[in-house]
């Protein structure tokens, strides 16, 4: 298959290997010229990717137009912040006839919207589909067995993205549950920064395993107010990716969050980590979803104090452990 994918970053870069691996025609697009000059002199992705040697056969380039036409399949791997300006941009050269499967995520703080509404309000008619899981790039790219799941509206079409993504190392699994998903994949992040935290103030393992429980428990309770199937937020997207951004030392997000521990503000954590930390960017989105869909997510809300509100975590940690006493099945809550 012939495919453009949008994002030179960690990810882009890792699916690009992976498809070109798989036999499939890759053309990467970035924003950045500099980035495309490193990735063409090395063929290497040495500020995000280091050690991962990207096949000769990708072409990376700046051409938008050149990414977009005659692909049958555009992967959209930029950072959330920038998927609706990217979605304008390339909205003159889709056709109908193309698939667009995002595998970024995230929650848009002022419509708050998951990214495949995003790109299809900028794009009327355009197909777009949604790849997501627990994925580290790093371990993407040296081949380490991996489980995603694709979703799609229509099964045929999840179907599609299973056969051109899947490979020996790479498992993919279908689903038409396209909120679950993406709901999933973008709230974990939150959680994770609340993780990253714990560790950061030097508590354990009994914390983190706290904090990952009762913050499924929160995306539980959001998804399935949003329609979500409890099944999709058990699975790859929900609970896997909630593991491996809690625990894993890859995860931009639990690392941002173990600098903000430390004492560090978001900003400097962000800076520190160099690549996108999506929790920061969802993490309002997510309270303001909790607030209108009348769902309470304490974890939720402690972040977003200490990120934004400058909320010792320690303090935010007490509040949390001496909240009411509460019965523990509460997904009606
Ligand atoms: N890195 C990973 O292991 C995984 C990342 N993801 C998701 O993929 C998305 C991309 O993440 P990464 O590749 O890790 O990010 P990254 O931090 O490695 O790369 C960011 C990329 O954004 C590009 N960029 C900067 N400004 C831009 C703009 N104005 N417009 C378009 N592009 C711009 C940069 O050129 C850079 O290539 C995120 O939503 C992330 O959550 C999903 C699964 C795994
Ligand atoms: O979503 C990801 C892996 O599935 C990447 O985000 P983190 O690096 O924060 O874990």
């Amino acid at each position: 298959m012939i495919i453009g994918i949008l994002g030179a970053g960690s990810w882009g870069s890792a699916l690009a290997n992976l498809l070109a691996g798989n036999g499939h025609d890759v053309t990467v697009w970035s924003i950045d010229e500099k980035e495309i000059e490193m990735l063409n002199t090395y063929r290497e992705q040495r500020d995000r990717l280091p050690g991962v040697h990207l096949n000769e056969t990708i072409t990376f380039t700046t051409d938008l137009e050149q990414t977009i036409k005659g692909k049958k399949m555009i992967v959209c791997a930029v950072p959330s912040p920038f998927i609706r300006s990217t979605a304008k941009k390339i909205a003159p050269y889709i056709t109908n006839d193309q698939l667009i499967v995002n595998v970024s995520k995230g929650i848009e703080e002022a419509t708050l919207t998951p990214i495949v509404e995003i790109i299809e309000s900028e794009i009327p008619g355009a197909k777009v589909a949604v790849l997501s899981g627990p994925s580290h790039a790093e371990e993407v790219g040296i081949g380490i067995p991996t489980t995603v799941v694709a979703g799609a509206r229509d099964m045929d079409t999840a179907k599609l993205i299973q056969n051109t993504f899947m490979n020996d190392v790479f498992r993919v699994y279908t689903s038409t549950d396209v909120t679950g998903i993406e709901l999933g994949g973008s709230v974990k992040n939150v959680i994770a920064l609340a993780a990253g935290i714990t560790d950061g103030l030097g508590f354990g393992d009994n914390t983190k395993a706290a904090l990952m429980t009762r913050g499924m428990a929160e995306i539980l309770r959001l998804g399935t107010a949003m329609g979500a199937h409890v099944e999709t937020l058990a699975g790859l997207s929900g609970m896997g990716d909630l593991i491996v951004t809690c625990t894993s030392k890859h995860s931009r997000n639990r690392n941002a969050g173990y600098l903000i521990g430390q004492g560090k503000s978001y900003k400097e954590a962000m800076a520190e980590v160099k690549m996108v930390v999506e929790g920061v960017y969802s993490a309002k989105a997510t309270l303001k979803l909790a607030k209108k869909y009348g769902v309470d997510m304490p974890i939720v809300e402690e972040v977003n104090k200490v990120l934004f509100e400058g909320k010792p975590a320690r303090e935010a940690v007490v509040d949390l452990l001496t909240r009411d006493r509460k019965a523990e099945i509460s997904v009606e809550e």
